[in-house]
């Protein structure tokens, strides 16, 4: 087993222990964290995921983001391209399917596809991060190759979301792994 495996293990057993106040008490903190943040506040089209594994969930924040009249998309496997991700619209009355990993997803609908560069801000799911801003993910490399070059201007900006109990001190990286220039957790806003 490597470093990355132990601690995928360890903190994906951490954010499922926490219990559906603290789930909720999360969702709620998250949301007035965006809902006070302007540049958050102010996107109208932005990436959210649907909450996994204990995951902070964003369906509150989701919520948010449509009585502001901004449009969700939600991650979608691509069909053809192993490891990469597709941006489909999430509308209220979406029909989903769930996905190879048990996730509920959008049904593949051409017209509901937004080439990522249109996204303003692309919330990351993500198992474990430190204090310098690495993340480790579920292990697909899914977000690995959807940042890809965002900092050379490439696509949108990534903020992290996450359970405060995700951080750890230190995680070890890998060439193609993304740093996050910005994460929130119920407790903290960093921005590196
Ligand atoms: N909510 C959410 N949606 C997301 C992601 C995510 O991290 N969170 N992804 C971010 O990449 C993509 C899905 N990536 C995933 C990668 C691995 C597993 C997973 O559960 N793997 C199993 C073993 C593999 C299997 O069942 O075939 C495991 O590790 O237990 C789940 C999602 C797209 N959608
Ligand atoms: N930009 C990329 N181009 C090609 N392969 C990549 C890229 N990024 C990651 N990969 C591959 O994806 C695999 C999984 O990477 P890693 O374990 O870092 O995923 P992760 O960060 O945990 O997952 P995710 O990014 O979906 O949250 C690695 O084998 C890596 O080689």
């Amino acid at each position: 087993m490597t470093a990355r495996h132990i601690i995928r293990r360890q903190i994906r057993e951490a954010r499922r222990r926490l219990n559906h106040a603290e789930q909720q008490a999360a969702a709620l903190a998250i949301t007035e964290r965006v809902a006070s943040t302007p540049h958050l506040a102010q996107a109208t089209k932005v990436a959210l995921y649907l909450a996994n594994d204990g995951e902070l969930n964003p369906h509150r924040l989701i919520d948010w983001y449509w009585s502001q009249g901004a449009e969700i998309y939600l991650p979608v496997l691509h069909h053809f391209s192993p490891g990469h991700l597709m941006f489909l619209r999430y509308d209220p009355d979406a029909r989903l399917i769930a996905n190879r990993f048990g996730i509920p997803e959008p049904r593949l609908d051409i017209r509901l596809l937004l080439p990522k560069q249109e996204l303003e801000v692309i919330y990351t799911p993500l198992v474990a991060f430190d204090a310098t801003g690495n993340r480790i993910g579920m292990g697909g490399g899914f977000y690995d190759r959807t940042l890809a070059g965002w900092h050379q201007g490439q696509g949108p900006r990534p903020v992290g979301l996450a359970h405060d109990c995700q951080q750890l001190p230190h995680i070890p990286t890998d060439h193609w792994d993304v740093p996050l220039p910005e994460l929130l957790t119920p407790a903290r806003h960093w921005r590196w």
